[in-house]
């Protein structure tokens, strides 16, 4: 401020000449940003929820109930063939007992693939009309870690205050149970599709899924889908400061997947003469260290994260919406800030997590060996080769050794454009007015990722309202969803039945008009 005003107030001349060109230029600059973010960045069409909410049903006891008891099956994965496989065949037979009506159907047909995985088809009227795909999953992550101190028991399905606790509430046995109950008052009230329905229901997605959705992927063979909806992003508030509206996170991409175990032999020996150059442990700690303080890089900007960072910024206040609406000249600033909130540090980069480390035998013993895993998730600018060459390079030790444990490429990012993204965009406003819909990144796996090959309209999406610090129930402590969420899940499915049905390809336009 002194130099301003010590320019204001000099004999200058063409001091004061070029302060007051480059105060124009600044404003004409911040001018510039402004238009950028108030004419130019526009909530797209289909942010607009002009969309009429629709009558909903009223869930009962016995509907409630069956969830519940869906819930106390305890379908556990551990790892990849380590299952509760007796539980998967307990569930299998109460979901063909609770939904008999829906596999004697006359127009169903109920395929159990792969010994646990479940496959319905619906077979529709119009065989003009490409099928479309609900998927879910109805195994779980195990609730017994060593801290998890549940506040009722994870696989008693309790109730208390509004809330249903239990493994499974959010991933996924809702969406599975959802579909079913909505497409038993569908076909109850409105009787054959016009449009084929597939529900595939995966039995370890929880343990990556090769046995069940790749399955009932290679059972569908070269059949072609119109769109795949499976479990996903969902509707989260205030997932950073600012952003009030509640937002319909639909994914329309997914990250990949790698994890990579890295592990060192060396020479054991009495723990009374350690030599730490030598300490297994040390070595992979200085690894683990070395990975912490290297984050992978940031695509800020770059990819499908930029997309979605612009239409929330329409949400936001004066001066966010402008940072997040010129990510070009704002950027190091933005990825400062969002970095500093794992979930919104996940859509920048391949994000790092150690989940596993493992040495010695007895507390006198010097360890030989020690290994530690490191799960990535993929930015879809990535590959499994760049992620693993970076890791490499980061750790700079010819001791450590790497063997790959599991890799899957992100997902091509699909089309926001289609009837299907329409479909549940238009649900969405229907089910859950005041809501904006945004396209996001799926930051976990689905099953969807085996069903690249039947369409290219892939969308991950849960449709139910969480707050931010709901987010880490997922696989942790207490995961639970409210009696309401439920009903809501299970009113979303039955319009989803409805307009996809209603709707075909030359409606999407009026889908659109109607948004
Ligand atoms: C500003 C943008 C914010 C975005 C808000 C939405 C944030 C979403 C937060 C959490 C996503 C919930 C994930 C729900 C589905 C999880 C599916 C899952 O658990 N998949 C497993 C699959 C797997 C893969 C390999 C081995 C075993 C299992 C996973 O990804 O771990
Ligand atoms: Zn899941
Ligand atoms: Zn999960």
């Amino acid at each position: 401020m002194k130099i301003i005003t010590k320019i204001i107030n000099s004999n200058n001349k063409t001091m004061k000449k070029i302060f007051a060109c480059l105060s124009i230029l600044f404003s004409l600059f911040f001018l510039f940003l402004v238009y950028r973010a108030y004419v130019v960045n526009q909530p797209c069409k289909h942010q607009i929820k002009i969309v009429e909410s629709a009558s909903k049903f009223q869930i009962n006891n016995e509907i409630l109930n069956r969830f519940k008891n869906s819930l106390k099956i305890q379908t556990v994965s551990y790892g990849q063939n380590n299952q509760n496989f007796s539980a998967l065949k307990d569930f299998i037979s109460f979901i063909q007992t609770e939904f008999s009506d829906i596999e004697a159907y006359k127009y169903a047909k109920l395929d159990i693939i792969n010994n646990y995985s479940l496959l319905y088809k619906i077979q529709g009227s119009d065989l003009a009309l490409k099928p479309y795909l609900l998927a879910a999953h109805f195994d779980v992550v195990p609730a017994d870690g060593q801290n998890d101190n549940w506040k009722f028991d994870p696989f008693s399905a309790t109730t208390d205050e509004g809330f249903i606790y239990g493994r499974g509430t959010l991933d996924d046995k809702s969406s599975m149970l959802g579909q079913l109950e909505a497409l038993r008052i569908f076909l109850k009230k409105n009787g054959q599709p016009r449009r084929t329905i597939y529900l595939a229901y995966g039995h370890d997605e929880e343990a990556s899924g090769y046995q069940g959705a790749k399955s009932i992927a290679k059972f569908l063979g070269n059949t072609t889908l119109e769109f795949v909806l499976d479990e996903g992003t969902m509707i989260v508030e205030k997932v950073f400061k600012g952003l009030d509206t509640p937002l319909a996170y639909i994914g329309s991409t997914e990250k990949g997947y790698l994890t990579v175990k890295f592990f060192v032999n060396t020479t054991g020996g009495h723990s009374s003469m350690p030599n730490p150059e030598e300490s297994a442990i040390f070595i992979v700690a200085d690894a683990i260290s070395k990975m912490k303080k290297n984050k992978h890089p940031s695509f800020l900007g770059y990819g499908p994260e930029t997309t979605l960072l612009t239409r929330i910024a329409t949400n936001l206040g004066f001066i966010k919406r402008v940072l997040l609406s010129n990510i070009w000249i704002f950027r190091p600033a933005i990825e400062f800030i969002l970095s500093m909130n794992p979930t919104t540090d996940s859509l920048l980069r391949t994000t790092t997590a150690v989940t596993i480390v493992r040495s010695g035998v007895k507390e006198n013993v010097l360890p030989s060996y020690a290994e530690f895993y490191v799960n990535h998730r993929i930015h879809s600018l990535q590959s499994c080769k760049e992620v693993l060459d970076y890791d490499l390079a980061v750790i700079n030790d010819k001791r450590i050794n790497y063997e790959i444990i599991d890799c899957s490429e992100p997902i091509k990012t699909s089309s926001i454009e289609s009837l299907g993204y329409s479909i549940i965009e238009h649900t969405t406003y229907q089910i859950f007015p005041g809501v904006s819909a945004v396209p996001s990144i799926m930051i976990a796996l689905t099953d969807s990722r085996f069903y690249t090959n039947l369409t290219e309209n892939i969308y991950r999406y849960l449709p139910i309202r969480l707050l931010n610090e709901d987010l880490k129930r997922y696989h942790g402590v207490d995961e639970r969803i409210t009696t309401q969420g439920y009903e809501d899940m299970i009113n979303f499915y039955y319009l989803i039945f409805k307009n996809t049905d209603d709707a075909h390809l030359d409606k999407t336009r009026e889908l659109r008009n109607e948004l």
